[in-house]
């Protein structure tokens, strides 16, 4: 799938990164409207039935592994171009967060400043699977609370893109984020996307600023019910897998 650099250079500027940062830091979840244009979710969406042999490496149907019910499939390299630009562009807005969050939870690890340098690790540590996907719900469908670790490197946020229209290719199935924090009962998010938007949100952890510094909540997010139609997103996760 073709795709101008310069114009997902300038979707990407034209958001309020200062305002996903705080967002990201007070909610440990950010929504980016229209990251995609609607013939792009839909080229993309159908990659899930049309793509070429080659496109994906595997397909997980989710009520085989206990992970709710739907069906996904994983990207293989070369990724399609726009997820390959998408990720390439979204990481470097993302690292110097989660290098901030690091330092908040008083861990040393840091991430480098490209993702290409942030994948060498990944692949030198015997992590070189691709990881972003697309996920096809349909009526009934859903997805349990999770988090997408699949190997000791995990870059802490990923985003999902919806590519369907709520309300028209489908009702129910709305994202969720539990917040788990220390001593205390969970806390839950309804993320309302439109097509297009994409949720950036914490992978496992965030640092959440107490009286006395930073605790650290665990996060985990899904999908509710499917009630009607078909919902597909894409899914970028930063790391890759073991
Ligand atoms: O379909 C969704 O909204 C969630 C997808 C998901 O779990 C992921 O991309 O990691
Ligand atoms: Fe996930």
């Amino acid at each position: 799938m073709a795709a101008n650099p310069h114009d997902s250079a300038d979707r990407l500027a034209k958001h309020d990164w200062q305002g996903v940062e705080t967002e990201l830091d007070c909610e440990g979840v950010a929504v980016l409207p229209g990251l995609l244009a609607t013939a792009e979710c839909r080229a993309l969406a159908a990659l899930y039935d049309d793509g070429d042999e080659g496109t994906f490496r595997s397909r997980v149907v989710m009520a085989r592994h206990g992970f709710g019910r739907g069906e996904y499939k994983y990207f293989d390299y070369p990724l399609p171009e726009i997820v390959a630009q998408l990720r390439t562009l979204l990481y470097p807005r993302l690292a110097p967060i989660a290098n901030r969050w690091n330092a908040a939870l008083g861990l040393e690890l840091r991430y480098p400043p490209s993702h290409a340098q942030y994948l060498a690790r990944c692949h030198a540590a015997g992590q070189p699977r691709a990881t972003p996907l697309l996920l096809r719900y349909g009526p009934g469908d859903f997805n349990c609370l999770h988090q997408d670790l699949y190997g000791e490197h995990v870059f802490p946020l990923q985003a999902v893109i919806l590519l369907s229209q709520p309300g028209r290719d489908f009702d129910g199935g709305e994202l969720v984020l539990t917040e788990q924090r220390p001593r205390m009962q969970s806390r839950v998010s309804v993320v309302p996307l439109g097509q297009g938007d994409a949720a950036i949100f914490a992978v496992s952890h965030r640092p959440v600023q107490g009286t006395r510094g930073f605790y650290r909540v665990n996060m985990r997010h899904g999908v509710s019910r499917i009630r009607r139609g078909t919902r597909t997103t894409a899914g970028l996760i930063f790391h890759d897998a073991a």
